[in-house]
C-alpha cells in the first residue's frame, strides 16, 4: 500500500475508534438514542447516528479536503448518493440502528473508501485484520455443515416479506447447521471474515452497510457476488459474501428481487 493510502486507512481507523467512543458511551444514555424514523415505521434513527455521520464528515475534510462522502444520514437528508471515480468516503456511522435504540449491543461504525469507484482498504493483498490479528474465512466447503447469515431487513410490504421468508425456508432445508443475524450487515460480514460463518445474504442493504465489509471479507480470503450469482454491484443493493465459491451456490436458494437502486436518481 503505498504512502498516501495508508496516510487515509490510518485516518479512518482513528476516526472509527473515536466514532466507535461515542456510540459506546451513547448506548448507556437513553436520551441519546431518542428515536425517530425514516422511510418507514422500521427504519430508526437517532441523533447520535447524525452526530457521529458529522463527526467523521468533519474530521475527513479537515485533512483531506477534495475527498467526497457518501453518508448514509446525509442521504438520508437529501445528498445525492452518486458513486465517482474521484476518493470518496462511504459512511454508515452506525449500523445497526434498531439494536443500537434497543442496547442490543452488536453496532459497527462501518467506514469504507473507494478511488476509481473500487474499494481500497486492503485491496492490495495486505489481509484483513481485528485488533491486529489476521482474520481469514472458515475452510468449509459442505453447506450442509455451515451457518448462514441474513437479515429480514425494514421493508415490511407483504411481497417483500414473503420473498425474505421463501429464501429463508430454503436455506433451511438444505439443511444447514443454523441461521443467524446479527442485526447489522457490518458485523455480519465480519463474522464471514472471521470464519464463524459461512456465508452471508441479504436483499435491501445499502452501499454502506457493505463498502466496509466488502474488502474486509475479500481480503480474509473470502468470495462477493449478488444473490443471482453474477459480480457484486454494491448499488444495487444485493449482496451474497462467502467463504468460497462453493458455499456461494447458497445464491440458487435465494429468491431475489430488486429494490431501487442506491443511485437511482431521485423520484419528484
Ligand atoms: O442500522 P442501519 O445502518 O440502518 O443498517 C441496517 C440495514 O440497512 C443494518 O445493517
Ligand atoms: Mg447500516
Ligand atoms: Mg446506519
Amino acid at each position: 500500500m503505498d504512502d498516501v493510502l495508508q496516510n487515509i486507512m490510518d485516518h479512518a481507523v482513528a476516526v472509527a475508534r473515536e466514532a466507535g467512543q461515542v456510540v459506546r458511551e451513547a448506548l448507556c444514555d437513553e436520551k441519546q438514542r431518542d428515536v425517530m424514523t425514516k422511510s418507514s415505521t422500521v427504519d430508526l434513527v437517532t441523533q447520535t447516528d447524525q452526530r457521529v455521520e458529522h463527526l467523521i464528515i468533519q474530521s475527513v475534510k479537515k485533512k483531506f479536503p477534495t475527498h467526497r462522502f457518501i453518508g448514509e444520514e446525509s442521504v438520508a437528508a437529501g445528498e445525492a448518493c452518486v458513486l465517482t471515480d474521484d476518493p470518496t468516503w462511504i459512511i454508515d456511522p452506525i449500523d445497526g440502528t434498531t439494536n443500537f435504540v434497543h442496547s442490543f449491543p452488536f453496532v459497527a461504525v462501518s467506514i469504507g473508501f473507494s478511488v476509481d469507484k473500487k474499494i481500497q482498504f486492503g485491496v492490495e493483498g495486505k489481509g484483513a485484520f481485528c485488533n491486529g490479528e489476521p482474520l481469514q474465512v472458515s475452510d468449509q466447503e459442505d453447506v450442509r455443515r455451515s451457518i448462514i447469515a441474513t437479515e429480514f431487513g425494514s421493508n415490511r410490504e407483504t411481497e417483500t416479506v414473503e420473498k425474505i421468508f421463501s429464501s429463508l425456508r430454503n436455506i433451511l432445508n438444505i439443511p444447514v447447521h443454523g441461521v443467524r443475524g446479527a442485526g447489522t450487515a457490518a458485523v455480519n460480514m465480519c463474522l464471514v471474515a472471521s470464519g464463524c460463518v459461512e456465508a452471508y445474504y441479504e436483499v435491501g442493504v445499502h452501499v454502506w452497510d457493505v463498502a466496509a465489509g466488502s474488502v474486509i471479507v475479500e481480503e480474509a480470503g473470502g468470495v462477493l457476488m449478488d444473490v443471482e450469482g453474477g459480480p457484486v454491484d454494491l448499488m444495487s443493493r444485493r449482496i451474497v459474501a462467502a467463504n468460497n465459491g462453493t458455499v456461494a451456490h447458497i445464491v440458487k436458494e435465494i429468491d431475489a428481487f430488486s429494490p431501487t437502486r442506491d443511485d437511482a436518481p431521485p423520484t419528484q
